[in-house]
């Protein structure tokens, strides 16, 4: 996993050769991989003296209060983050592009920030989103012409190079070349993609700029206004993916879209702390990144909270639990549409209850009519939040009694607080409810008792009467805040949801009232579909909520993050539950076979994991490690194993906040989305991952890049077929 010397294909080098018709090939190769090289190192050397001789030059900030001052000096920010970024790796990637009807083909290169040169605006880095740049990504070899969108039309050349440059630390380190034209090979190797791939990892997900693959580069720059679906294997990218996404959308409609109105959300905080590095390294700052529950809570301004005494986590996993069990939750009923019909439904009501059924008679010969309540509100817009409505009907009445105090000449103050009160007393009538009180209304509603189970629906309106809630209950709750009151904040521009598989269709629903026009990124998959009690089983469950014109699916099949023995062994775990499941397809990476070891007995069991953790450790191949177990009881038993023989490992529980690397000891259902150099499942005898488990065990399997173990006493979890075999 060390850098190697600088390389280039062998094959061009022997062309070089054969050209120059020099006497040792060997010599010619050596020669033209060092001039290539020291073509590129050079110029390296260039771009970065002149980087460093802007960011030198840039000059003192603005402080001046005028709108010029604070213009210029968010100019001068952009350009000082760009020079920066562009310091710290100028640029990863060279395409030779021959536009058709120029006489040569230009080396382009690419890098994560667009540098122009000080003093002549020559364009010395293109930045990674530019329309251009796109033919790096999508160049998949061969000598027929390309084609890319720019801003005024299709542009069509032929590519003459691609190679992948890496420089640390200022020097370029590394040369490959995955294309030249002219030669017999015409396809892109992926050898640089497998090097970066056998790295190890540490606490943070990273940006692949430098190697996004095309299928992966086809959804990051899909247009914006889209609800864009990815269905994904484990490893594939989504997350990355999504990330990279908004730093193209952002750099695309730029002026139009601001990452202070985008929004990612996660499925908790330890995953928000894992993926917050990657942003930043893309030179993107100011996206609110959170989780569903969080952001909930934080629109219903903390009128309610969760309901302390329950875990989702815990009851699901902690404990077996059966099919019926599953069948019976209440969270697939409470995320559904025929759930949020009823909502639609109560909310009408309410609606309608802003035409009060009375007159307001003050005085004799003073009246306002419901019909002309009715012409009122028919001039406001329809769309706007039920309290917005309300509060404006409640001016126009006072507007109505101060315009009859005009015309009829009214002086006496005594009369007009009379009136007033009168008024006031009216205007309680209309009603104000909370999103609690309503909901609440229709949890004893004999139409929601239709739906759900008495019993569950007497027990949310408890929790709600001590201002609680379950998770189950934010998405109706925050759908009617938003009715009713409107959404506090600027419309988003754009909207991530990771993991999203285990969403339901009303937590989408509340989501689009935040929009003027859906701009979403929804990725997970289905195969990862642990939270089966509350999420979607199928992705039209969710893509159909939007016209189909402005909706886009996408499946991402390859997996990179592990080695092919990986993936194949956990397709095999998946294989055992039928019909619809697509296998995921490797990298060409392979790397140790998927150990499988049956233990005597539990004190053995737990001796091997300390034994093998510390084998782990002391190889220095891996710089992140994981135990993990089926449930918290498990891992807290291997922590106690670890820590007594002086190894120290984090326990990751449910409400953790952060991912800090190193070895971690983590139940298996926490793990998703996380990823582990090396990973040692500790228990998966057929007691704890049984047939119901494929799922969970699936995950567990696919988080480790490049070496898996696993241990069991007993018997074997039917999860893990032909173990002799792998
Ligand atoms: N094109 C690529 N080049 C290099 N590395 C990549 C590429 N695509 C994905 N990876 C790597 O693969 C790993 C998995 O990526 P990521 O976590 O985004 O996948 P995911 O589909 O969200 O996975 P999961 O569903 O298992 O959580 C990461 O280490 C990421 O850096």
């Amino acid at each position: 996993m060390r850098l190697s010397p600088p390389s280039l294909r062998l094959s061009e080098a022997a062309r070089a050769a054969d050209e120059l018709g020099l006497q040792s090939q060997r010599e010619v190769t050596d020669l033209t991989v060092q001039s290539a090289f020291q073509e590129e190192a050079k110029r390296i050397d260039e771009v970065l003296d002149n980087i460093r001789r802007q960011l030198r030059e840039i000059g003192p900030r603005y402080t001046g209060n005028d709108f010029t001052e604070q213009m210029l000096e968010v100019q001068r920010e952009q350009r000082e983050q760009r020079l920066t970024v562009a310091e710290r790796e100028p640029y990863f990637g060279r395409i030779d592009f021959q536009e058709n009807k120029l006489p040569e083909p230009k080396p382009l290169y690419i890098g994560k920030a667009g540098v122009a040169h000080g003093n002549t605006n020559e364009v010395l880095v293109v930045d990674w989103r530019a329309p251009v740049a796109s033919l790096f990504y999508a160049f998949s070899g061969g000598e027929a012409p390309v084609v890319y969108e720019s801003p005024d039309g299709d542009v069509e050349g032929t590519v003459h190079l691609k190679r992948n440059l890496m420089v640390r630390d200022g020097k370029l380190e590394r040369v490959v070349d995955s294309y030249v034209r002219g030669q017999e090979d015409e396809s892109v190797t992926d050898e640089f993609l497998l090097y970066r791939l056998g790295e190890s990892k540490d606490n943070k997900l990273r940006d692949i700029v430098s190697t996004i693959q095309q299928e992966q580069d086809r959804i990051i720059r899909t247009d914006k206004n889209k609800a864009v679906f990815i269905q994904g294997v484990a490893g594939s990218g989504k997350t990355t993916v999504a990330l990279h996404r908004l730093a193209y959308l952002l750099y695309r409609y730029a002026g139009s879209i601001r990452a202070d109105r985008m929004v990612i959300f996660a499925p908790n905080r330890m995953f928000l702390d894992y993926i917050s590095g990657v942003l930043p390294e893309l030179g993107v700052g100011d996206i609110q990144q959170t989780t569903f529950a969080d952001w909930a809570l934080e629109q219903l301004q903390q009128a309610v909270r969760l309901d302390e005494a329950y875990d989702p986590m815990a009851y699901w996993f902690e404990q077996p639990r059966t099919r019926e069990e599953l069948m019976a939750s209440t969270g697939r009923i409470k995320g559904s549409l025929a759930f949020k019909a009823l909502i639609d439904a109560q909310l009408m009501h309410t609606e309608a209850s802003l035409i009060p059924e009375e007159s307001f008679d003050p005085a004799a010969g003073w009246r306002v009519t419901p019909a002309m309540i009715t012409e009122w509100l028919a001039t406001d817009d329809v769309g706007e939040p039920y309290m917005k409505r309300r509060a404006r009907l409640v001016s126009r009445l006072k507007r109505w009694l101060e315009s009859e105090w005009k015309t009829r000449r009214l002086t006496d103050s005594k009369l007009k607080s009379k009136l007033t009160s009168k008024l006031n007393a009216y205007t309680k009538k209309i009603p104000a409810p909370t999103a609690a009180q309503l909901y609440t209304e229709l949890l004893g509603s004999a139409s929601a008792q239709a739906l759900l189970p008495a019993k569950s629906c007497a027990a949310a309106i408890k929790l709600l009467k001590g201002k609680q809630a379950r998770p189950e209950d934010l998405a109706p709750l925050v759908y009617i805040q938003v009715r009713l009151n409107g959404f506090d904040g600027s419309p988003y521009d754009h909207i991530v949801i990771d993991e999203a598989q285990d969403y339901s269709p009303f937590q989408l629903e509340a989501l689009k009232q935040c929009q003027r026009q859906p701009s979403m990124t929804v990725l997970g998959d289905l195969q990862q579909g642990i939270h089966g009690y509350a999420g979607i089983h199928s992705w039209t469950e969710l893509t159909t909520l939007f016209p189909e014109a402005d909706t886009g699916y996408f499946e991402l099949d390859r997996s990179y993050r592990s080695t092919m023995e990986i993936i194949d062994f956990a397709n095999r775990v998946l294989g055992g539950m039928g019909d619809g499941v697509k296998p995921a397809v490797p990298v060409f990476r392979s790397g140790e076979a998927v150990d499988v070891v049956r233990m005597e007995n539990d004190d053995v069991r737990l001796q091997d994991v300390v034994r093998t953790v510390q084998e782990w450790q002391q190889s220095g191949h891996y710089r992140t490690i994981a135990v993990l177990g089926r449930n918290i009881q498990s891992c807290e038993a291997i922590a106690q194993a670890l820590s007594q023989d002086g190894i120290a490992a984090a326990l990751v529980q449910s409400k953790q906040e952060a991912y800090g690397g190193g070895l971690t000891v983590v139940p298996a259902y926490l793990a998703k989305g996380l990823e582990f150099d090396a990973v040692l499942v500790a228990d998966t005898d057929a007691e704890s991952f049984d047939g119901n488990d494929a799922k969970l065990l699936y995950v567990a399997c696919t988080r480790a890049l490049h070496k898996l173990k696993l241990l069991y006493c007993g018997e074997l979890t039917s999860l893990v077929a032909e173990p002799a075999a792998v």
